[in-house]
């Protein structure tokens, strides 16, 4: 917390820098760097993202540590220098490798091939590339945005062209506070952060997870109208402890595992010191952190800076606005809310987010005193990896904790410590299905058979998980084994189903795409210091009262 806390201080190498900036545009600002066959140094007149975007100059991630820092160009490139035969060695994969979606991707076999396409005349021409994605936002969410960022994150190494946002790695400490100078923009309004550690379901991919930061703030510009040259995607280079990316050659990160306790508080408190130095009123959203650090990131910071942690506290508000609709889907008054029974699958930053928010609106329903925050709390039947979570579990994760089900109470259920998906939507019947676990198909044949004696009679599924591959279920699997009336809605898109019947079953999409835009707009307009729980519920509240279904 010390260093937390400490005074921000400008460190010896920005002074350095200041006093050489000024001494260098005395010289008319010609620096050297040498060429890319390494013989000659050329001269160039120009710094920072200009020489990146100079085809003439740029070497990309082929600077060296001492060209990055002299051309000030330290942070806007992956951390690991490349040999010149390693690029064209990576460039080659790619090429020979052509569009990998088809087999594991999004089911649009060209998916990538259009993320490519528009990635181009992003680089080409912002105002025209948010035209097209503002223009056609249903047909190109998908491509910028889930599924198709998940598989162009995983294959970021091979696809990574031109460097966009900025790169802080552990070998960075010390001097990310003269580093974020670097960046040409005066002003900064939005931040999407990520260390890459769990990127949707599909788990660590180190730097590569740039990808999602950059799709979020895509939809910040096509969906808030959020100045483009005001949004700033950043990747948090700590390390990865994926075996695969380690072992990759042409993998463009930081090739150890990766940094933990003290030493990755020391990294992630660093960046936030100088990016709210730089631009004291940017807003912060942490992405895709691993659960284990998104709750004490945000536990962290909340009252300090003005952020917020997407996957905790934008999906609650998806998921609270997704589920008052389904109530009102069912015919039933809003009130009845408090009444609804809710399994949850996955314990992890999004589930325990979404069950926390779910149980304060219940609450605030009932009363908003001691005994509602109680009662509320008896709606929940929370299952992780290890089964039904009770408080008979050893080692229980403390952000679980307040869901962990009482012995006695679960054993009148016929339920134990433990018990399965399946046991636990029998013996519950409950009005609402919700998948936050990461795992593709985890709602089977037998969990939607058993789904269908549900009290309710429009139970909900909510297969929230993403990329498409990683959802709980298909909405064809929701509709033909549970029946028509089910309320679906998942995570990635998936298409209505005709129902043959001259009916159709709707999907609607459950993300946390439809808030955060919202999240940041709403802040920056109203000059608010924090983002509070308040705000965010209020949000999640009005969408579902002024948005018809
Ligand atoms: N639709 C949306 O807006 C959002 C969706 N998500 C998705 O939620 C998923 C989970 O994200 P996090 O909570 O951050 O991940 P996480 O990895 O922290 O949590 C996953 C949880 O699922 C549990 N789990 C694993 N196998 C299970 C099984 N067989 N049965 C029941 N539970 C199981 C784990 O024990 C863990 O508690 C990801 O796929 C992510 O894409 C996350 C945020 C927003
Ligand atoms: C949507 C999102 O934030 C996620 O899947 O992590
Ligand atoms: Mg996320």
């Amino acid at each position: 917390m010390s260093n937390f806390c400490r005074q921000i201080k400008l460190s010896s190498s920005l002074i350095r820098r200041l006093k050489h900036r000024s001494s260098n545009s005395m010289l008319s600002g010609r620096r050297s760097f040498t060429t890319t066959e390494g013989h000659r140094p050329s001269l160039v007149h120009k710094r920072s993202l200009d020489i990146l975007h100079d085809p003439w100059f740029n070497k990309g991630t082929a600077f060296s540590m001492t060209e990055r820092d002299r051309l000030d160009l330290r942070g806007l490139l992956p951390p690991t220098v490349m040999s010149h035969e390693m690029q064209i060695e990576r460039f080659m994969v790619d090429l020979k490798r052509l569009e990998v979606n088809a087999r594991d991707g999004p089911s649009d076999p060209y998916a990538l091939a259009k993320w490519r396409i528009l990635n181009r005349l992003h680089d080409r021409n912002e105002t025209m590339y948010y035209k097209v994605l503002i223009n056609n936002i249903e047909e190109y969410a998908p491509i910028v945005y889930t599924p198709t960022v998940g598989l162009v994150c995983q294959n970021y190494s091979g696809l990574f062209r031109r460097p966009r946002g900025m790169y802080f790695s552990a070998a960075d400490r010390g001097e990310m506070m003269s580093m974020v100078y670097n960046w040409p923009a005066e002003q900064v309004d939005m931040i999407v952060v990520t260390d890459g550690s769990r990127i949707l379901g599909l788990g660590d991919l180190g730097v590569q997870g740039i990808g999602i930061a950059i799709g979020k703030l895509d939809l910040y510009v096509a969906a808030a109208g959020i100045n483009p040259q005001r949004v700033l995607p950043v990747m948090i280079d700590v390390g990865t402890n994926n075996e695969k990316l380690l072992k990759d050659p042409l993998y463009l990160g930081l090739q150890e595992h990766r940094l933990d306790g003290d030493e990755y508080l020391a990294v992630i408190d660093e960046f936030m010191e100088a990016v709210f130095t730089r631009w004291p009123h940017v807003i912060v959203q942490f992405e895709d952190f691993q659960s284990k650090w998104a709750f004490k990131l945000l536990q962290r910071y909340r009252s300090t800076y003005r952020m917020f942690n997407d996957d905790v506290q934008g999906t609650a508000g998806v998921a609270i606005a997704g589920l008052l609709g389904a109530v009102r889907a069912q015919g039933k008054p809003m009130i009845d809310f408090p009444k609804q029974k809710i399994v949850v699958a996955g314990a992890g930053s999004a589930g325990i987010g979404v069950v926390n928010a779910l149980r304060k609106t219940m609450a605030r329903m009932l009363g908003n005193n001691e005994s509602a925050f109680d009662s509320a709390g008896s709606q929940f039947w929370v299952v992780d990896a290890e089964g039904l979570i009770t408080e008979a579990r050893d080692n229980i994760d403390p952000d679980a904790r307040p869901f962990a089900r009482k012995v006695k109470e679960i054993d009148r259920q016929g339920l134990r410590e433990g018990a399965s998906l399946v046991e636990v939507v029998k013996q519950v019947k409950p009005d609402v299905l919700l998948g936050l676990s990461a795992v593709g198909g985890l709602f089977s044949k037998e969990v939607l058979e058993a789904l269908k004696d549900s009290t309710s009679t429009r139970p909900a599924i909510f297969a929230m998980s993403n990329p498409t591959k990683n959802a709980e279920c298909t909405p064809e699997e929701a509709f033909s084994i549970v029946g028509d009336n089910v309320i679906f809605a998942s995570g990635s898109p998936f298409k209505d189903v005709d129902l043959g019947n001259g009916h159709i079953g709707h999907c609607n999409q459950g993300n946390n795409m439809y808030l955060f835009p919202g999240i940041g707009l709403g802040t920056l307009l109203s000059g608010s210091r924090i983002i509070s729980d308040g705000m965010l519920q209020a949000a999640a509240e009005w969408f579902v009262l002024n948005i018809s279904f």
